[in-house]
């Protein structure tokens, strides 16, 4: 994929699982995509996360809502799931699987990894990411062994070290401050919560997107 399409796939970045979900994770995934999210990642992680075959049924279902909203599906961490549902990418973090050899597992296949130093931007570069994930950029309670909280600085400083591969902010992103991270240097927005756990996911997917263009 170029560089530009993913950058604009990058936009708004939505994340979910059916532990961020108090709606049916289908239904929730559906209205944020009304809302104009432009990139999904399934994360089925944390307390109460399914496992196994209804880990996978889920993946299913929630790949075919975005094959039929034409948007990419992207699955965190788990590489075999992500072979066996065909996924569109995958996710990794530093303490998954090593980037390079989830590249080679996956062919052409997007690959996010989460970096939170400039040596970690650096290594993702070289080990061939198609974009990173860079944060928690504000405080977050999506993920409970989140690294200390980074501010917009990191978005700039890995900027200005030359960083030029796709990236967005990640970590208690919301409305109020999405700007910011995109005029921080992000190509886009990740969000769990501020979507996951509105009242309104359309709303809220709506008002996202109109601060990220
Ligand atoms: C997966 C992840 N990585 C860094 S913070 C985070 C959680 C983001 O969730 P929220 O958007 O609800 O703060
Ligand atoms: C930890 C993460 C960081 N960034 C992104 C985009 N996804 C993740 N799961
Ligand atoms: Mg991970």
């Amino acid at each position: 994929m170029k560089q530009q399409e993913l950058e604009e796939y990058l936009s708004l970045y939505f994340i979910m699982g059916s532990v961020n979900c108090s709606q049916d994770p289908v239904e929730v995934l559906k209205q944020a995509i009304d809302g104009g999210i432009t990139l999904f990642q399934y994360r089925e992680k944390g307390e109460g996360a399914l496992q196994g075959n209804e880990k996978y049924r889920l993946g299913e279902k929630l790949k075919k809502v975005c094959l039929n909203a034409g948007i990419p599906f992207i699955i965190n961490d788990d590489v075999n799931l992500g072979i066996a549902l065909d996924a569109d990418g995958i996710h990794v973090g530093q303490d998954d699987e090593a980037a390079h050899t989830v590249q080679q597992k996956m062919g052409n296949k997007i690959l996010g990894v989460s970096t939170h130093t400039i040596a970690e931007a650096r290594k993702a570069v070289f080990d061939g990411a198609d974009y990173i994930g860079v944060g928690p950029i504000f405080p977050t309670r999506s993920k409970d062994d989140a690294n200390k909280v980074q501010g917009i600085q990191i978005l700039q400083q890995f900027r200005e070290q030359q960083i030029t591969l796709p990236m967005v902010g990640i970590g208690g992103i919301t409305a109020a401050n999405a700007k910011q991270v995109i005029d921080a240097g992000a190509n886009g927005v990740s969000v769990i919560s501020a979507i996951a756990g509105a009242d309104n996911v359309k709303q809220a997917a709506l008002q996202l997107k109109s601060k990220v263009l």
